[in-house]
């Protein structure tokens, strides 16, 4: 009898009860202030462990078997997503490899039209925190791009000797067309951070792209040219006999020979250079890049480098969307510092984007003359990248 009892309870009472939706959990999702119900981060943590036991090029299951092995496996640490386009290339692999360091990535995406397998699977090997998934390919972009909070866009051909990077124009704005038309449908809330050459256009095509969408948000975007403030700490450093990491110079205008002015009157800290350092100086952050171009004698521009600086920007931005404070770095950005719609300077770092961006600050002499001749050539370029949307 009793027994009859007891099963009767048993099926009816405790067993629904025990199958109810579990209460939210107070841990927190990837993105920061959402939160996860204990099924969820279950699925999550087996869809972790799946994302290093399947092949990167394939779709993985959110939940389900594990397949091969019984694994157990901790939660993702809180963290951003972030994808990288163009992750098979000169300066994807090593900006993959540095992104895959970062502990403020948690989720890390590898598109690119070749490739993508063999690099996402080498790169999840490392025992850092980030997930790394791969995307191959067109049909990919748009499983690559969902979700994600940063997207660096290194993807395009690079300059052999010879070339200027306007040379460049031709393939890579339409490059940079495509993906960010595949961002404005995706994650259009995204930071973006483009690198793809010309800067000065491929920024003004991303704007164009996303304003058609009108997902055109002046703060999301940022043309990156942090490898000009590296090579002009460097040179600065050597000249002076000091660390380059205690320099501070800021670059402004765009990412393209006389259009890269650095504002060697305005170092950090202060000091003071001859006329002949300021011209040596100027040129050669200015040339760095074709510098780099000849050097390697027709494979390639600098990767590397870029790489570093890439993920210096990227480590910036993503501070500032953890709300850090006093994060300031130098872009190409929708600007009202010049009349130019575009134009790189400090930039304040914040939750929303580029919250603050500062006026130049008082130039000599020299620096007047050079802003002239960058805003000139500037303003063509900014208005190629605009007439090849609007055309
Ligand atoms: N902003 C800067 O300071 C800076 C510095 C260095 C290089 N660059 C520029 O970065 C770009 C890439 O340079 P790199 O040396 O890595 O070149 P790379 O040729 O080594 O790599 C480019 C990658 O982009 C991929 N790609 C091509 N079309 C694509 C598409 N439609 N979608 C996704 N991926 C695509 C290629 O498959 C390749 O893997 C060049 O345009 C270069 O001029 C900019
Ligand atoms: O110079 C190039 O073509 C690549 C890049 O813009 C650089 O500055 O190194």
């Amino acid at each position: 009898m009793y027994i009859y009892i007891y099963i009767y309870i048993y099926m009816y009472v405790v067993s629904p009860l025990a199958s109810e939706s579990p209460k939210p959990n107070p841990k927190f999702d990837n993105e920061i202030g959402k939160e996860k119900t204990m099924e969820q981060l279950a699925n999550h943590r087996i869809s972790r462990i799946s994302a290093h036991l399947q092949p990167p090029n394939l779709q993985m299951e959110e939940s389900g078997s594990l397949g091969r092995v019984n694994c157990r496996a901790k939660g993702a640490a809180p963290g951003f997503k972030v994808a990288i386009l163009g992750a098979a290339g000169g300066i994807g692999q090593p900006l993959a490899l540095l992104m895959k360091m970062n502990p403020l990535v948690s989720v890390l995406h590898l598109y690119d039209v070749v490739n993508t397998p063999g690099v996402t699977s080498d790169i999840s090997h490392m025992d850092t925190g980030a997930v790394v998934r791969g995307f191959l390919g067109q049909a990919q972009l748009e499983d690559a791009l969902i979700g994600m909070d940063l997207v660096i866009i290194p993807a395009g051909v690079p300059r052999k000797p010879g070339m200027t990077r306007d040379d460049l124009f031709k393939i890579n704005a339409g490059i940079v067309k495509t993906l960010c038309e595949g961002i404005a449908k995706s994650c259009p809330n995204a930071i973006v951070n483009l690198i793809s050459n010309p800067v000065n256009s491929t920024v003004p095509i991303a704007a164009e792209v996303f304003k058609k969408a009108g997902t055109f948000d002046p703060k999301r975007l940022f043309g990156v040219t942090m490898l000009d403030v590296v090579r002009a700490n460097t040179f600065v450093a050597e000249v002076l006999g000091l660390d380059p990491r205690d320099i501070d110079v800021p670059v402004v205008g765009g990412h393209a020979g006389v259009t890269i002015l650095p504002l060697l009157s305005q170092v950090k800290p202060p000091c003071s250079f001859t006329a002949q350092e300021i011209d040596y100086l100027t040129d050669r952050i200015q040339n760095g890049g074709t510098e780099v171009v000849e050097a390697k004698a027709g494979s390639g521009s600098a990767t590397l480098s870029m790489a570093y600086a890439a993920v210096k920007f990227a480590d910036a931005c993503l501070r500032g969307l953890r709300g850090d404070s006093g994060i300031v770095q130098c872009a190409f950005v929708a600007s009202q510092v010049t009349e130019l719609p575009f134009f790189a300077s400090k930039v304040r770092l914040g939750r929303t984007g580029a919250e603050e961006i500062y006026p130049l600050g008082p130039l000599n002499e020299y620096e007047r003359v050079g802003l002239e001749k960058a805003k000139k050539e500037l303003a063509a370029s900014i208005e190629k990248g605009v007439s090849f949307i609007r055309k």
